[in-house]
C-alpha cells in the first residue's frame, strides 16, 4: 500500500514516519521546498521536526498531482488550508484521512465538509486524539480515534495504519471526532491563560471539566455522540493538549495570560495554532446552533485584546447554575 500525506509541518511528517516504519511507501507533499529537499537528502525535517531522523523511504515532493497514485491519502495542512490544498490535488475516489483539527474560517465547516464539497467521490475518515508530533516521531506509545462511517475501509484503514507503538481505536463516528479535536485547541488556550496568569492549578482542573461540559453541549447539538466526545479525540485530547505548553494552542494561551497581544504572539509564528481560528468561528456556530460555550466566548475576547483580570472575573461573576447543564 502506498501512502500519500499532505502536509509538511510536524504532524504530517510523523505520520509518514509511522506509515514508513509500518512497511509502507510513503510520498509526503509539502508546500515549501526546503522541507521537501531537507527530506529527501538528509532524511530530516528540520523546519517542523527537528532532531528525528526520518525513514529513508519516505520520499516528498513539492507536486500534489503526484499524490494521484496513492492508496490512501493523509491530509495534514492546517484547517484553513484543506481546501486550497485539495482544489490542487487530484484524489478520485482515494480515501482521505482526515488529520487537521479545526473549523474553516468563514465557512464554517469542519474539515470534512471541506473535504466533501472538494472531492465527493472520496471516502472519509478521521485520526484524531491525543498526538504530540514530537513523542509519534519517537516512537512513544500514542492511542487515537479512527472514525470511519464505512466498516470495510475502517478496518482495512485500522490494520494499515496500526504500528507497536501507535494504536487506533474504532469508530464510526466522524463528525464526534472532528468536533472533539476542533474544540479542545480553543479550550488549550484558556488553560494556558490560566497558566500564564497564575491562576492556580485548580482553575486549571475548573476550566477542563467546563471546557468538557461546552464541547460535549455543541456535539451533541451537531450530532456527535457523547461517548466519543468522552474518548481519546475530545477528553483524551483536552487533556494532553491543556496540560503542556509543548501544544502550541497552550503556550499562546500562557502568552495571552502574561499580557502578550494575540496579534505580536502569532505574527512571524511559522507553526499552527489551530485554536486562534477556531475560537471565533466555534463561537459564531455556538450562537446559531444556541449553545453556550461560556469558556470559548472567553477566549475570544481574550484573542480580541481584553485583559485577562477581566475576562476571568466576568466569567466567575456568571449566575450560579446546575452543573449538568
Ligand atoms: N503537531 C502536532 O503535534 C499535531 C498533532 C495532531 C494534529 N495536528 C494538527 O495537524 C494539522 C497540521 O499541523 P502541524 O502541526 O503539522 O503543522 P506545523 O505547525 O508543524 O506546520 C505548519 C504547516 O502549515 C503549512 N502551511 C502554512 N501556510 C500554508 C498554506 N498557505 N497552505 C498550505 N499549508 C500551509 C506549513 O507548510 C506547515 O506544513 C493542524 O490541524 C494541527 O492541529 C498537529
Ligand atoms: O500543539 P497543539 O496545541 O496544536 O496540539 C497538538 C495536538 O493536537 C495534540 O493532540
Amino acid at each position: 500500500m502506498r501512502i500519500g500525506v499532505l502536509g509538511g509541518g510536524a504532524w504530517g511528517t510523523a505520520l509518514a514516519q509511522v506509515a514508513a516504519h509500518g512497511g509502507r511507501d510513503v510520498l509526503l507533499w509539502a508546500r515549501s521546498r526546503d522541507v521537501v529537499d531537507a527530506v529527501n537528502r538528509d532524511h530530516l525535517n528540520p523546519l517542523f521536526l527537528n532532531d528525528i531522523k526520518l525513514s529513508e523511504t519516505i520520499v516528498a515532493t513539492t507536486d500534489p498531482t503526484r499524490m494521484r497514485d496513492v492508496d490512501a491519502l493523509l491530509v495534514v495542512v492546517p484547517a484553513q488550508h484543506v481546501g486550497t490544498v485539495l482544489a490542487a490535488t487530484p484524489v478520485g475516489q482515494t480515501p482521505l484521512i482526515l488529520c487537521a483539527k479545526g473549523i474553516e474560517a468563514g465557512t464554517r465547516r469542519l474539515v470534512g465538509e471541506v473535504a466533501r464539497a472538494a472531492h465527493p467521490a472520496a471516502p472519509i475518515a478521521v485520526l484524531s486524539g491525543p498526538t504530540f508530533a514530537h513523542e509519534v516521531a519517537r516512537g512513544l506509545p500514542t492511542a487515537v480515534t479512527l472514525a470511519c462511517e464505512d466498516d470495510e475501509l475502517r478496518a482495512r484503514l485500522m490494520d494499515r495504519l496500526a504500528a507497536p507503538h501507535f494504536r487506533p481505536y474504532a469508530s464510526n463516528d466522524v463528525i464526534g471526532a472532528e468536533i472533539g479535536g476542533a474544540v479542545k485547541n480553543v479550550l488549550a488556550i484558556g488553560c494556558g491563560v490560566v497558566e500564564g496568569a497564575g491562576l492556580g492549578q485548580n482553575a486549571r482542573a475548573a476550566l477542563i471539566a467546563r471546557g468538557f461540559a461546552e464541547m460535549t453541549r455543541f456535539g451533541l447539538a451537531r450530532g456527535a455522540r457523547a461517548e466519543t466526545l468522552a474518548g481519546l479525540s475530545g477528553l483524551g485530547d483536552l487533556v494532553l493538549t491543556c496540560s503542556s505548553t509543548s501544544s502550541r494552542n497552550f503556550s499562546l494561551g500562557v502568552g495571552l495570560g502574561r499580557g502578550d497581544t494575540a496579534a505580536t504572539l502569532l505574527q512571524d509564528r511559522r507553526t499552527v495554532a489551530e485554536g486562534a481560528f477556531t475560537a471565533p468561528v466555534l463561537r459564531q456556530a455556538a450562537g446559531e446552533a444556541g449553545v453556550d460555550m461560556p469558556v470559548t466566548d472567553a477566549v475570544c475576547r481574550l484573542l480580541e485584546g481584553a485583559p485577562a483580570a477581566q475576562v476571568v472575573g466576568d466569567l466567575l461573576a456568571r449566575p450560579l447554575r446546575d452543573e449538568g447543564r
